[in-house]
Order: C-alpha cells, then sequence, then structure tokens
C-alpha cells in the first residue's frame, strides 16, 4: 500500500481562506481581529516562527503587532506589557513566544495571559475547559492536527487513537480532542515499555515526541491514519518528522508529511483562535 498524503498546505489554505471572510465581516462590523505576539530574546528559530505568524495574519485580515524585547528583559516587565495588552480592546490574542529565556517563569507568564485572549490554548483554564468539553481555546497544534483527520474523513468514533508524547501542548490536549471526539485513546510515553505493542493496535497513530524514527513500518497496522507533529534535522539537516516517511508510508492509508503537514496548522489554528476570540468580543 501507499499511503496518502495528507497535504497540509492545501487544508491550511482552505481554512485560511475561511478566517479571511470571518475577519472582513468583523472589520466591515468595526472590530479588526487583533493579535500581538511578544518574542524575548533573540533565538534565531523563533524568529522565523513568529514573523511567519504575524506573516498570516497580514495576508488574512487580521491586525497584528510584533513586540521583540531583549534576552535582558525581566518577569516583571513581560507580565506588566502583558497586563496591559489584556486591557487592549484592539488585541484579542496574546501569544508569547516559548522557549523563554530561563530567568523567566513561563507558567507565571502564561497565567497572566488573559484566558479570554489565550489564542495558544496553554492557559490552565483553557486545558481545563478542554478536560470538561467545555467552550475554551484549544491548543493549536492538536487542534490543527483534529482538522487533518476531518480533512481526509476520517473520524476518531469508536477508533483506537495512540498518541506518543504527553507533553501539556500537544500530547495532552491532543489525547483529550481524541477523547472528545469518542476514540479509545491510548498515550505512550518515555517510560512505556512496548511501544510498538501500542501502535500496532492503533487505527490513528499522531507522534509527538521529538525524536527521529520514533515510528517505523513494522510498528503501524497497515491501513492506519499516521500523523507526525515532530519537527526535527536529520544529518543532512533538513527538517523531518518523527515518523519513518518512506517506511511509514507503505503500510499507512493516510500520513502527513514533515514540512507540510502539521506546521502550517499550526499557524492556522492560531489565526482561526483568534478570529473566534474577535467574535466573541463583537458580539
Ligand atoms: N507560544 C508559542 N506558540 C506556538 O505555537 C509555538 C511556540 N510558542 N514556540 C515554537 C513552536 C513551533 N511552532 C511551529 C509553527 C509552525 C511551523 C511550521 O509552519 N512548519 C513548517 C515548516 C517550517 C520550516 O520550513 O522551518 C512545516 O512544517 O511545513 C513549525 C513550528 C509553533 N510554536
Amino acid at each position: 500500500m501507499t499511503a496518502r498524503i495528507i497535504d497540509g498546505l492545501a487544508v491550511s489554505r482552505q481554512i485560511r481562506a475561511e478566517v479571511a471572510q470571518r475577519a472582513a465581516a468583523l472589520t466591515a462590523r468595526g472590530v479588526k481581529p487583533g493579535l500581538a505576539v511578544l518574542l524575548v530574546g533573540d533565538n534565531p528559530a523563533s524568529q522565523v516562527y513568529v514573523r511567519n505568524k504575524v506573516k498570516a495574519c497580514q495576508e488574512n485580515g487580521l491586525h497584528s503587532v510584533l513586540e521583540q524585547y531583549p534576552a535582558t528583559l525581566t518577569e516583571a516587565e513581560l507580565l506588566a506589557r502583558i497586563e496591559a495588552l489584556n486591557a487592549d480592546p484592539t488585541i484579542h490574542g496574546i501569544l508569547v513566544q516559548l522557549p523563554l529565556p530561563p530567568h523567566i517563569d513561563a507558567h507565571k507568564v502564561i497565567e497572566t495571559i488573559s484566558p479570554a485572549k489565550d489564542v495558544d490554548g496553554f492557559h490552565v483554564a483553557s486545558a481545563g475547559a478542554l478536560m470538561v468539553g467545555q467552550p475554551g481555546f484549544k491548543p493549536c497544534t492538536p487542534y490543527g492536527c483534529m482538522k487533518l483527520l476531518e480533512s481526509i474523513g476520517c473520524d476518531p468514533k469508536g477508533k483506537h487513537a495512540v498518541v506518543i508524547g504527553r507533553s501539556n501542548i500537544v500530547g495532552k490536549p491532543m489525547a483529550m480532542m481524541l477523547l472528545q471526539a469518542s476514540a479509545t485513546v491510548t498515550i505512550c510515553h518515555s517510560a512505556t515499555p512496548d511501544l510498538a505493542y501500542h501502535t500496532r493496535q492503533a487505527d490513528i497513530v499522531v507522534a509527538a515526541v521529538g525524536k527521529r524514527n520514533v515510528l517505523t513500518a513494522d510498528m503501524v497496522k497497515p491501513g492506519a491514519v499516521v500523523i507526525d507533529v515532530g519537527m526535527n534535522r536529520n544529518d543532512e539537516g533538513k527538517l523531518c518528522g518523527d515518523v519513518d516517511f518512506p517506511g511509514v508510508s507503505q503500510v499507512a492509508s493516510a500520513i502527513t508529511p514533515v514540512p507540510g503537514g502539521v506546521g502550517p496548522m499550526t499557524i492556522t489554528m492560531l489565526l482561526v483562535n483568534t478570529i473566534e476570540s474577535a467574535e466573541r468580543a463583537a458580539n
């Protein structure tokens, strides 16, 4: 079997077109959706990411503010900046790019963002809302993975989904979203003794570890759907995921590539959350 490749760029384009329409409608009503992106320090990868986020806003009719601060910014200064943005009616979403310098407590920073503007979905209130099935912002990466499943007509209901990785920003919320969609969910992680035992039973596998070749062809049930959240570099310095793509695509029925899979969806769902926030503010 050769798997269908799930095109994250194409799905992104479609959702971004809807975002642009909603942004235009809001703007016509006098509410231009606005995102503030805060970057502390000069991590080159972070600079590329935040620029891509700002660009995506511009392309789809959202207002964005990029605030760049030196690594010497104090935690108190950052918290004060967030408080000001919480109170700013032109801003509907606040994103503080991670990682933060070690002298700043990321947890404290995230908890200072108003849950109403937490478009990353990282606040404990957002995590709690997801857990109990209440409205709140969903973390963009797993939310994007759900949209990718939807795009190929894969309904998790009644399926066995295996999530590899238990991070607060991907693994845990991914498992919650799949559970909400009525999948039977297994969460595997670094202390799972026999990962392949679990993945071989999965109808859906989501790999979110941050390590190459975590999932190989022998670990996948024929016909399974495979979502690769990994972002790694191979020996040639090329971007690659957690999944052995050439091998697994011979066994799976559908698979996301890296790049061009989950990555673009993360930014797309950030736009969706920001629009959602602006719509709530306008109503
Ligand atoms: N507060 C916060 N929110 C985030 O959402 C957040 C963050 N901090 N810190 C860093 C990670 C990483 N992240 C990515 C987003 C898009 C791509 C993306 O578009 N990737 C492209 C390729 C990009 C390339 O070629 O380098 C793709 O996979 O096709 C990747 C990574 C968001 N993050």
